[in-house]
C-alpha cells in the first residue's frame, strides 16, 4: 500500500497560503494542504494567512500562522499579555458570541455523529454571566530564579512545561491575582531557603463570601518551613495550608495536607445550599453556570418522592444534596475520600437525612451495588474528563433505571458513553450546553437519557 504521507505533496518546513474553514475542538483553524488535514493555531475561519508546517503525521499536519492577510468579523482585541504563549485559555481571539456558537455546535456534532437530530435535541448554550474574572481557583507555577534571587511565577506553554510568566490572568479574580502577586513578594523576601521549596501556590475563592484559601506546595516539609508559610497575609486569605509533593512536575497534591492557620476549608452557596469545600475538593470553577448545571441536572432527572437515585462522581455531594429535596433516598459515591467528609458535613449542616455518600470508585462500586440486587430509580454521572468507565455503564444498564442524567465536560468522551447507552436501550431526550469555561475550549452539556419504554 502507498505510503499516505507520499500522497501528499505537503514539506515539513514549508510555507503555503490557505484559508481557515472552520475551528476544531481546541480551537486551532483547520484548513486543507493539497488535501491534507492542517490545523493553524490562532487563524479564524474565514481568515488568510501565511502558514509554515511544523508537524507531519500520517492523516494532519500541523502549522504556525506566520502573517494573517484577513480579518474575521469574529476576532477581538485580546486583553491579555500572553495569550498565544500560555497554555490556559485557547480562544481569547474570538468574540464571546462566536465562542458560544462554536462550543454548541461541537454539542450538535456529537448529536449528528450519533444519528439523532441534532437541531430538535439541543438546546441553545447557557452563556456565563462574565466572560473573564469568572474562576474562583488557580494553580500557580512558582519558581525561585537564584540567579535574579527572586521567584517567577506564571503558568505552563501549549503542551510543555515552559513557564509563561504573568501577573495578570484575566480569567480569575483581581482579589486573586493580588494574593497570587503577594505570595511571589512573600517569597521572594524570604530567599532561596524557602522560596527554593516552594513550587506551586493554590488559591481556591469563595463567590459568596470572598474568602480566600491559599495551599503552599513544597518540596518537603519541615518545622521551619511550616512556621515561615505560616507568617503568610493577603486581605482576604482566611486559611493557610500546605502540601509536601517532592516533583515539581506532574500532580500537584501530595499526600497529606496540614492547615497552617485558620478553618482550612471555606464555603460557598450554590442553589441556595450552604456547601463547606477543603482544598483537594472538586468545586465546579464558577457558581452562576454551575447553579444553572444543577438545576438542569435536577428538572432532567424529574425525581418522584420514592426515587432512589445514585450521584455517581458526586464531589463533595452538592447534587446530590440537591436531589435529596425531591427524592425518596439519594446516594452520592465518589473516590477522593477528602470530598466524601465534605459531602457528609454538608448534608449534616444542612439537616438533608436521606443522603449518604460512599469513598470508592464508580467502576468498583456500581456494578457491586447492583450486583447485590439493589435498585436505582433515575442515575446521575458528573465523570472527569476521561468519562464513565464501561463497567460502569454496564452496570447502570443493567440496573435499567427510568432516567440516566450525564454531565459531561468532555464532548468526545460524552459521544463515546452515550454511543453505548444508546445501544443499551436508551433514547437521548435532551442535550443542554452550558459555557462554564470562557476563554477556552472547555465546555458542560447535560444529557438526558430515558429507557426507551419509559416516556
Ligand atoms: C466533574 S467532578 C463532579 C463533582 C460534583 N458532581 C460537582 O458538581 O461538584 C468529578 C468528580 O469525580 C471524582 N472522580 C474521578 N474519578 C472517579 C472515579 N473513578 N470514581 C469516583 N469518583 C471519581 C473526582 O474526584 C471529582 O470529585
Amino acid at each position: 500500500m502507498a505510503d499516505v504521507k507520499d500522497s501528499h505533496p505537503l514539506e515539513q518546513g514549508g510555507t503555503y497560503e490557505v484559508t481557515a474553514l472552520r475551528l476544531n475542538d481546541d480551537g486551532e483553524g483547520v484548513t486543507t494542504i493539497n488535501g491534507m488535514t492542517v490545523f493553524v493555531p490562532f487563524l479564524l475561519p474565514g481568515e488568510r494567512g501565511n502558514v509554515r508546517v511544523i508537524e507531519r503525521q500520517r492523516r494532519f499536519a500541523r502549522a504556525t500562522l506566520l502573517d494573517r492577510y484577513d480579518t474575521s468579523p469574529d476576532r477581538r482585541d485580546v486583553p491579555c499579555p500572553v495569550f498565544g504563549a500560555c497554555g490556559g485559555c485557547q480562544a481569547q481571539h474570538l468574540r464571546y458570541d462566536a465562542q458560544l456558537t462554536w462550543k454548541e455546535n461541537r454539542v450538535k456534532r456529537v448529536a449528528q455523529q450519533l444519528g439523532l437530530d441534532a437541531d430538535a435535541i439541543v438546546r441553545d448554550i447557557v452563556p456565563s454571566p462574565d466572560a473573564f474574572r469568572y474562576r474562583n481557583q488557580v494553580q500557580m507555577p512558582m519558581r525561585f530564579d537564584s540567579d535574579k534571587k527572586q521567584v517567577r511565577m506564571g503558568y505552563y506553554g501549549f503542551a510543555s512545561h515552559q513557564m509563561i510568566e504573568t501577573d495578570s490572568c484575566h480569567l480569575q479574580s483581581e482579589a486573586m491575582q493580588d494574593t497570587l502577586n503577594r505570595a511571589r513578594v512573600f517569597l521572594t523576601d524570604r530567599g532561596a531557603d524557602l522560596a527554593g521549596l516552594v513550587h506551586h501556590v493554590i488559591v481556591r475563592e469563595s463567590q459568596t463570601t470572598g474568602e480566600q484559601l491559599v495551599v503552599f506546595v513544597v518540596r518537603h516539609s519541615r518545622g521551619h518551613v511550616r512556621r515561615a508559610l505560616a507568617e503568610f497575609e493577603a486581605p482576604h486569605v482566611t486559611s493557610v495550608c500546605l502540601t509536601a509533593q517532592p516533583k515539581a512536575v506532574g500532580p500537584v497534591w501530595g499526600r497529606k495536607l496540614e492547615t497552617l492557620y485558620g478553618p482550612g476549608t471555606l464555603k460557598e452557596n450554590i442553589a441556595g445550599l450552604s456547601f463547606a469545600v477543603s482544598p483537594r475538593s472538586f468545586l465546579q470553577i464558577q457558581a452562576p453556570v454551575a447553579e444553572k448545571m444543577y438545576q438542569t441536572v435536577v428538572d432532567y432527572a424529574d425525581l418522584r418522592s420514592t426515587d432512589v437515585v445514585i450521584d455517581a462522581y458526586c464531589g463533595i455531594g452538592t447534587l446530590t444534596l440537591l436531589l435529596a429535596g425531591r427524592a425518596g433516598q439519594a446516594i452520592g459515591v465518589e473516590e477522593v475520600e477528602a470530598s466524601v467528609e465534605d459531602a457528609r458535613i454538608n448534608g449534616d449542616d444542612l439537616g438533608i437525612d436521606n443522603a449518604e455518600f460512599h469513598v470508592g470508585r464508580v467502576e468498583d462500586w456500581l456494578p457491586k451495588w447492583v450486583e447485590d440486587g439493589n435498585r436505582a430509580d433515575v442515575v446521575v454521572f458528573d465523570p472527569p474528563r476521561k468519562g464513565i468507565d464501561a463497567s460502569a455503564i454496564q452496570a447502570v444498564l443493567k440496573a435499567s433505571p427510568r432516567r440516566i442524567v450525564y454531565a459531561s465536560c468532555n464532548p468526545a468522551t460524552l459521544q463515546r458513553d452515550l454511543k453505548l447507552l444508546l445501544a443499551g436501550g436508551y433514547r437521548v431526550e435532551v442535550m443542554q450546553p452550558l459555557d462554564m469555561f470562557p476563554q477556552t475550549a472547555h465546555l458542560e452539556c447535560v444529557t438526558l437519557l430515558v429507557r426507551d419504554c419509559c416516556r
